[in-house]
C-alpha cells in the first residue's frame, strides 16, 4: 500500500491532514489507509485545475473525447479488477459491481452524444448576420461522490465535465478512497494532462475546505440531502456558481390490481432490496390495497424476501444482497426499525444485523399503516415500510406525503390507474410495472423537492457542465438598412 493517495497536478502525494482508513465491511478488514488532503493541498489542487483550464478548454472537443474514449477502453480492460475493488470496499456482490463498471464504460459514449445534442453548436438563420448558440465550460468544478456507487456516480459528473472542457477537483466518499484512486489512475494512464483531474481524499474537513474555496466555479454533488442542503445554503448569494445536487428520496411504490403476483413481488424486491437498499432510488414505502388482493401480494413478498440470500461479495453462489457499507450503517438500520416499532409499526419480517463487525443485515418489512405521523426520512438500507390504502386517490395522497420526490412507481394491470398515477405523482423518475431502481444513463436523472435542485444528472448532466453563449455575428460592421427614429447620419 502506498501513502501517495492524493493526485494533484499530475503527481501522487501523501496527504498532509488527518489519517483515515477504509474497511472491507463484509470481512471487517482494513484495505486502505492514508492521510487526508490538508487545506494547502486542497488549495494546490484548485490552483492546478485553474492553470490547466485554458489549455484543456481550448482543445478541440475531439481531442478531449479521444482521452475519454481511451479511459473507457482502460476501464473495460480492467473491469474485473475494478469490480473487485468496488465489491471489497462497499460489500456489494461482484455480479452487481460488474454492472457498475459496465455503466462507467457506457457513460463515455452517452456523454459524447449528450454533449453534442444538448450543448453543441447551433447556427440559426438570421437576415444580414449569423446567429449562433455555443457552449462554454464553467472552469474549475468540484465533484463530490457518495459511497453506494463509488465509481459510477462520480464518473457521471466527471466524464461530462471533462468532455465539456472543465477541469475537476474530485473529493470521493471517505468510505471508498481505494475505488477513487483506481479510477483516477485509469484517467492518468489514458493521457489526461496534469491538473485536469485532481483527487483530494479525506473526510468531512476536506469536503468543507473544497466546497468553501472561492476558487471553484461550481460543485457537482451526489450524496445525502443533509449534506446537499448544507451546500445549498453555503452557495447562497453566489449566483455565479453552478451547483448540481443529486440527493436522497423517500420513494413510494404503489400496487393496484395485478394478475401476476410473483412478477409484482419480483419488481418490489428489485426496487426495495437491491444493493441492500442503498440506492437513492430504492422503494422505501410500499402502498398495497386493503383486502384479499393486497394480502396475497404481501404474504408472497414476505415469503420470498425471507429466502433472499445475503452474504459476502465473493461468495459462491453469489448473494442477492451483500454487506451494507459499514457496521455503523447496519446498526443505524436496526435503530430505524426500532424507532418505527416504537411509533406503532408492526414487524412483518425483522431486519437483523447478521454478524458483529460487519455490515451484513437481512432485509426487513414493517407495516406502518397505524403510525399517525410517519417520519418522512430516507432510511438508507433494506427496510421496506408497508402502508395499506383504500382507494387510489388516497394512495396518491400518501405517496406524495414526502418532502422528497426522486423515484416512484406503479404496479398495475390498468391503463387508467397508470394515467391517474402519472398525472398525480410528484417525482423525477416515474415507472409503470418496472423496478424504480436501475435508472438509465440515457435519460435525465434527478428529483424534485429535497431530492435535488433541478439540475438533473445522467443524460442531462451535459446541461450543468457548460453554459450557453448566444452570438450574432457578421464579418464587417455595416450600417442598417433603416435607422431608428431620432438618429441622423
Ligand atoms: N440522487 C442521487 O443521484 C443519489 C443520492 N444518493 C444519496 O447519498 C446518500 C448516501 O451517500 P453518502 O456518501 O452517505 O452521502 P454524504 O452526504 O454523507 O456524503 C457525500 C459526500 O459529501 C462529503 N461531505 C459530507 N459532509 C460534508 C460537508 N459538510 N461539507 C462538504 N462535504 C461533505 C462526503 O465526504 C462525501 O464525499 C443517500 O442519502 C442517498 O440517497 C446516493 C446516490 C445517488
Ligand atoms: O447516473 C446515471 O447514469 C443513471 C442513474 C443511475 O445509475 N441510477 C442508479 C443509482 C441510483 C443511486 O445511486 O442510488 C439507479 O437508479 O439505480
Amino acid at each position: 500500500m502506498t501513502d501517495a493517495v492524493q493526485y494533484i497536478n499530475g503527481h501522487w502525494l501523501a496527504g498532509e491532514g488527518e489519517p483515515f482508513a477504509s474497511l472491507d465491511p463484509a470481512k471487517n478488514e482494513e484495505i486502505w489507509h492514508g492521510a487526508a488532503a490538508g487545506p494547502e493541498q486542497v488549495e494546490a489542487a484548485i490552483a492546478a485545475a485553474r492553470r490547466a483550464a485554458p489549455d484543456w478548454a481550448g482543445r478541440p472537443v475531439d481531442a478531449r473525447l479521444a482521452i475519454a474514449k481511451r479511459y473507457a477502453e482502460l476501464l473495460n480492460e480492467h473491469k474485473d479488477a475494478l469490480a473487485r475493488t468496488i465489491a471489497r470496499e462497499t460489500g456489494k456482490p461482484q455480479w452487481e459491481t460488474l454492472t457498475e463498471v459496465a455503466a462507467m464504460v457506457g457513460k463515455v459514449g452517452i456523454s459524447e452524444k449528450a454533449y453534442f445534442e444538448r450543448t453543441g453548436t447551433v447556427e440559426n438563420p438570421m437576415p444580414g448576420a449569423r446567429a449562433y448558440v455555443r457552449h462554454k465550460p464553467h472552469g474549475v468544478v468540484a465533484v463530490f461522490g457518495p459511497y453506494n456507487f463509488p465509481g459510477h456516480l462520480p464518473n457521471g459528473h466527471i466524464v461530462p465535465a471533462l468532455i465539456a472542457g472543465n477541469t475537476v477537483v474530485f473529493k470521493p466518499s471517505e468510505l471508498t478512497p481505494l475505488v477513487a484512486q483506481e479510477m483516477v489512475r485509469l484517467w492518468e494512464q489514458a493521457g489526461l494532462p496534469a491538473g485536469v483531474l485532481n483527487l483530494v481524499q479525506g473526510e468531512v474537513a476536506t469536503g468543507k475546505a473544497l466546497a468553501a474555496h472561492p476558487g471553484i466555479d461550481g460543485l457537482f454533488f451526489t450524496g445525502s440531502s443533509r449534506t446537499g442542503n448544507l451546500l445549498h445554503s453555503q452557495f447562497s448569494c453566489q449566483p455565479g456558481k453552478i451547483l448540481a445536487l443529486e440527493m436522497g428520496g423517500n420513494n413510494p411504490l404503489v400496487v393496484t390490481r395485478v394478475e401476476e403476483v410473483d412478477a409484482a413481488v419480483h419488481t418490489i424486491i428489485q426496487s426495495a432490496f437491491i444493493t441492500s437498499g442503498q440506492r437513492c432510488t430504492c422503494a422505501r414505502r410500499l402502498l398495497l390495497p386493503q383486502g384479499e388482493a393486497g394480502d396475497r401480494i404481501l404474504a408472497r413478498l414476505i415469503e420470498v424476501t425471507k429466502a433472499i440470500r445475503v452474504g459476502r461479495y465473493d461468495a459462491d453462489p453469489q448473494p442477492f444482497m451483500g454487506s451494507m457499507i459499514s457496521e455503523k450503517a447496519a446498526k443505524a438500520m436496526v435503530a430505524a426499525q426500532a424507532h418505527l416499532l416504537a411509533l406503532g409499526g408492526e414487524s412483518l419480517l425483522m431486519l437483523k444485523h447478521l454478524q458483529a463487525g460487519t455490515g451484513l443485515v437481512s432485509p426487513g418489512i414493517i407495516e406502518v399503516s397505524a403510525i399517525r405521523d410517519l417520519p418522512d426520512e430516507e432510511y438508507f438500507g433494506p427496510l421496506l415500510q408497508v402502508i395499506r390504502y383504500t382507494e387510489l386517490p388516497a394512495a396518491l395522497d400518501i405517496a406524495n406525503r414526502t418532502r422528497y420526490g426522486l423515484s416512484a412507481g406503479l404496479l398495475s394491470d390498468s391503463q387508467d390507474d397508470w394515467d391517474y398515477f402519472f398525472r398525480h405523482i410528484r417525482a423525477g423518475i416515474v415507472n409503470w410495472n418496472k423496478p424504480i431502481t436501475g435508472a438509465s444513463s440515457a435519460a435525465p436523472f434527478g428529483g424534485i423537492g429535497d431530492s435535488g435542485n433541478h439540475r438533473a444528472s445522467a443524460y442531462y448532466a451535459a446541461d450543468y457542465c457548460a453554459y450557453p453563449v448566444a452570438s450574432v455575428e457578421d464579418d464587417r460592421v455595416t450600417m442598417p438598412a433603416s435607422l431608428s427614429p431620432g438618429l441622423q447620419f
